[in-house]
């Protein structure tokens, strides 16, 4: 089993947002995480990754995450935040080689080899062009596709990322999320994508959560359930 959730209640102070969700994702899956807005896609993210206290149980290849002191340098989890702001000049390529982190002790430098992936990996996403620019002067969706880059080079095994293609035009919105099926499909990835893109879903394999329903539930991927669950989005709020 690669992630089992088992009830799960998470919220902030008395006011529980999730309420024993359950799921299980049994081999390298690709979920999309739907609801919506302060529905708890984030906080769901922030509760994998020990932000906030919660009950029940989150497992990663049968280990309680609860009990993985390290579970993004050990390259277990990565995760792109919502919003990722940068405040200093720094050049494209040298921001994305960070994803190599994990192979780096603190003093290490990156030599021309990690130059190289971080090249090669702006490269497959098309900002080739842009490595030699600096960060803070790229348009948001050039800025959320670097940060891609970066989060390729940290492979890791379960992937969260928070809206990742908001930003992005409709070309690289496709893109994204090809490539994100790829992650799954070649390198056997777990990603875990909150979106609100349901129509970019239509061409993927996986599933869906829908933390606005009252039972939210794992559904595969079809038109009908991409259809389905937009309907019930564009209806409202369910009523608590
Ligand atoms: N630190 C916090 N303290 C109190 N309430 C919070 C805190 N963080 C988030 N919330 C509230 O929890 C709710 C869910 O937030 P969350 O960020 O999980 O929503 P979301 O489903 O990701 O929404 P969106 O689609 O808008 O990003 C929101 O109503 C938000 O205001």
């Amino acid at each position: 089993m690669i992630v089992e959730v088992k009830n799960l209640v998470a919220g902030y102070g008395h006011r529980p947002l999730i309420r024993n969700l359950s799921f299980s994702v049994p081999t390298p899956a690709f979920v999309a995480i739907v609801g919506h807005n302060g529905a708890g896609k984030t906080t769901l993210f922030k509760a994998f990754q020990h932000k906030i206290d919660y009950t029940g149980e989150i497992l990663v290849q049968q280990q309680d995450l609860r009990s993985i002191r390290h579970a993004a340098s050990s390259g277990l989890l990565s995760y792109l935040p919502q919003k990722n702001i940068v405040s200093f000049s720094i050049k494209v390529i040298d921001l994305v080689v960070m994803g190599l982190f994990r192979k780096k002790s603190f003093f290490d430098n990156y030599n021309s080899e990690d130059y190289a992936r971080a090249a090669a990996t702006l490269a497959q996403l098309e900002m080739a062009h842009l490595q030699e620019q600096d960060f803070t002067t790229l348009s948001g969706g050039e800025q959320q596709m670097v940060w891609l880059a970066q989060l390729m080079l940290q492979d890791a095994t379960i992937i969260l990322l928070d809206e990742p293609t908001q930003q992005l035009d409709v070309y690289y919105k496709k893109r994204v999320f090809n490539l994100l099926q790829q992650w799954v499909q070649v390198q056997s990835k777990t990603v875990f994508c909150i979106t609100h893109d349901l129509h970019n879903l239509l061409s993927l394999q996986g599933f869906l959560l829908n933390l606005s329903k009252p039972n939210p539930v794992l559904e595969p991927i079809s038109p009908e359930t991409v259809q389905q669950n937009q309907d019930f989005l564009e209806a409202g709020r369910p009523r608590l």
